[in-house]
């Protein structure tokens, strides 16, 4: 995405959001038929820590894996899910977003601009799934932008920096605001990244913190290096896995498993059968333009 001087943001809206829309097309024409390898996912994958999740089950619901291997009910339309990453400035959110989806690292900080966009292709119990990542700006002036794109969210990935304990007390305030604007129960996480910083006693002591605060919000625990990559693939499959998991078992249960499935009501972006995608940004951001 292009960047902009802040003074111009306001005047900018429509054009970010343009760009974004750009962005986005692109990213859905690059999707491949069929999921790379790594992402090809055919038992629940565990978690980070056993006792650092509300998500206990160990596998996939029988009946969600009854549901998968019956074609009747795997239809060719296309199951998607929202991811939205939040966290205060420079946690690490789109170095995480860019190490699973780019297998790259950079270290020099780039701010993000109100919000960036990847989607990931997967193949869940032999279906094809779709992870919108929503990767959203921690800096407080591009705040109003980034929170326009948090509804919709069916997975809500809150990020800290291992190394500053401040960006841990912070993530109280971003899940309660992700969650203000979604209904429903978006599965719900809590990233430690730049373990890579810390010595094994350091780290321990900011994971006994970090565990707390996970079990106090109600969210699933996980530490990570995206200069590594330690940790990251693995959290992004078990987000992937438990979000298709969600939404299959949604669809059994609403009993239109033979309807393509969209991805929630106030979704932005609306997941076609063929090449084009179409953009319905719903909401005005308050304080911008356009
Ligand atoms: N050593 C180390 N540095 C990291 C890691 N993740 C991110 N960083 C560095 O932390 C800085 C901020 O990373 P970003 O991913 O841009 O942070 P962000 O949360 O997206 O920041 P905003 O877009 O402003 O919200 C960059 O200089 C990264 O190189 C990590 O796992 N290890």
């Amino acid at each position: 995405m292009r960047t902009y001087p802040v003074w111009q943001l306001r005047n900018r809206w429509p054009v970010i959001k343009n760009d974004l829309s750009k962005v986005i097309k692109s990213k859905f024409r690059m999707l491949k038929d069929k999921a790379e390898k790594d992402r090809q996912i055919k038992s629940l994958p565990p978690p980070f820590r056993v006792d650092a999740t509300p998500y206990l089950s160990s596998d996939f619901d029988p009946e969600v894996r009854d549901a998968c291997s019956d074609s009747k009910s795997n239809p060719g339309g296309m199951k998607a899910s929202k991811a939205i990453f939040l966290g205060d400035v420079a946690v690490g959110k789109t170095c995480l977003v860019n190490r699973f989806c780019h297998h790259v690292f950079d270290s020099n900080y780039k701010a993000t601009i109100g919000v960036d966009f990847e989607v990931e292709c997967f193949d869940i119990l032999d279906v094809p799934f779709n992870l919108q990542i929503w990767d959203t700006a921690g800096q407080e002036r591009f705040k109003c932008i980034a929170s326009s794109y948090y509804r919709g969210a069916h997975v809500i990935v809150v990020v800290f920096d291992l190394t500053s304990l401040m960006t841990l007390m912070h993530c109280q305030k971003w899940l309660e605001e992700a969650l203000s604007v979604n209904s429903g129960s978006p599965r719900m996480f809590l990233v430690g990244t730049k373990k890579d910083l810390l010595s094994e006693a350091a780290y321990a002591e900011v994971e006994s913190q970090a565990m707390r605060v996970a079990r106090t919000l109600g969210v699933e625990y996980w530490a990570v290096s995206s200069r590594t990559g330690d940790g990251v693939a693995s959290l992004f499959l078990r987000l992937a896995a438990l979000a298709f998991g969600t939404s299959m078992e949604l669809e059994i249960k609403s009993g239109a498993s033979s309807e393509r499935p969209s991805i929630g009501p106030s979704e932005l972006v609306c997941l076609p059968t063929n090449n084009s995608t179409a953009i319905v940004p719903k909401k005005k951001c308050i304080g911008c333009d356009g």
